[in-house]
């Protein structure tokens, strides 16, 4: 049931919610679509579900033309933040409604009704609380019973819209975990759409980050965070330091600092934009070549991780680095000290010398090598 999205587009007034979207959902896969607010999620997904329909492009299900397939006869199960439950129904009502609206022909029958129900309130925790209205259920709860809902109809596609939006954090975590298990016992297809990277990177299988109506990227959760193909990427997912480096003589430097040769053609003049990590730098106490001198400004622990806040002056800028707590506590760092900064990772793009746009197909990985005064290094 492999669903093929092509040069999908959709424009609301002019403006391209979704713009030439190319996607293909493989069977059994949890797909997260992840992005900023009106990158074109929920647009996708609308189509998706037979909802919406784009102005170019095609939507396949394994070739057949799933566009032309009536919303209703599609097969999806979908749950939205706010996707209200009927509160003048009972939760069993509610779950069983996708089935009792059937046309008679295809209508299971009162006592399967009644079993699929009950198989579906045990699945979702919440055998025993059929009777209750929606208004005595907590907003996880309620969630529980949408998704049960959507899957009483056993969708080949579920398809979820920040399903946990409005839930708080505790709550959202356990569900998430809760979801990621019912999609594997069932055999899912699942699309989830989320603004949150933590909620993407967790569960999905693949990660789709949008902008702009734009897939910037497709891959697994550690490709997108190890290596990520587009400057948007590189500042929307995780946390990094942006760098602007200079091209010259065929290396390639960051104020001072020799980075590494230059990895791209000619013209080997000009700039590049560089990506590095907050675990990518490397800190010393002693006073190192090979390096940046910094001042800690200001250190902040939250939870087991210390946050270190680096001025370095031969940069003009101020850096985020991390490192562990303890370790943090142990080497006695405090506002005032001067450390040597060093970058052992960094995703960098050349800027184009016309247009002064960083160009992605070009995008390079670096890993440094410094001279042996590195061996002094904390970590
Ligand atoms: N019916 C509509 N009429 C006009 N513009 C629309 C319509 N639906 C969506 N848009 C616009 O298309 C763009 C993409 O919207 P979409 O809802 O797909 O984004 P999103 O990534 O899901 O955002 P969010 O995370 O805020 O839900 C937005 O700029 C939105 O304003």
């Amino acid at each position: 049931m492999t669903i093929e999205l092509a040069r999908l587009s959709r424009r609301f007034a002019g403006f391209a919610a979704l713009d030439e979207v190319n996607l293909a959902i493989a069977p059994g896969e949890f797909v997260a679509l992840l992005g900023p607010s009106g990158s074109g999620k929920t647009t996708l997904l609308r189509i998706l579900a037979g909802l919406d329909y784009p102005d170019a492009g095609t939507v396949t299900q394994d070739g057949r033309d799933l566009l032309a397939v009536d919303a209703r006869a599609r097969k999806v199960g979908l749950v939205f933040q706010h996707y209200a439950l009927f509160r003048h129904l009972t939760v069993t009502e509610n779950v069983a409604f996708g089935l009792r609206v059937r046309p008679r022909r295809v209508r299971p029958s009162r006592a399967e009704i009644a079993a699929r129900v009950d198989k579906l309130l045990r699945r979702v925790q919440l055998d025993g609380l059929g009777d209750r209205y929606p208004s005595q259920l907590s907003g996880g709860q309620r969630q529980r019973v949408a998704l049960a809902r959507a899957l009483a109809v056993e969708p080949d596609l579920l398809l979820l819209d920040e399903p946990f939006g409005a839930l708080d954090a505790q709550v959202r975590v356990a569900l998430r975990r809760w979801l990621r298990h019912l999609h594997e016992e069932l055999g899912l297809t699942t699309v989830f759409v989320t603004h949150d990277q933590e909620e993407a990177l967790e569960l999905a299988d693949r990660v789709v980050v949008m902008n702009r109506g734009r897939i910037e990227q497709v891959g697994t959760p550690e490709a997108i965070y190890q290596q990520p193909a587009t400057p948007f990427v590189c500042e929307f997912i995780g946390k990094a330091n942006r760098l602007t480096l200079r091209r010259r003589n065929g290396a390639l430097y960051a104020g001072p600092l020799r980075l590494d040769a230059d990895p791209w053609p000619a013209p080997q003049e000009g700039a590049a934009l560089a990506y590095v990590r907050p675990e990518h730098l490397a800190l010393s106490a002693t006073a190192l070549e090979d390096g940046w001198p910094a001042r800690l400004r200001h250190v902040y622990l939250s939870g087991s991780i210390a946050h270190l806040e680096l001025e370095v002056e031969a940069l003009g800028q101020v850096l985020e680095a991390e490192m562990g707590g303890e370790e943090a506590q142990r080497r006695g760092l405090h506002p005032g000290m001067t450390l040597t900064v060093q970058p052992r990772a960094l995703t960098a793009f050349p800027l184009d010398p016309a247009s002064g746009e960083p160009e992605a197909a070009a995008r390079r990985t670096l890993r440094p090598h410094y001279g042996q005064a590195t061996v002094a290094r904390w970590r």
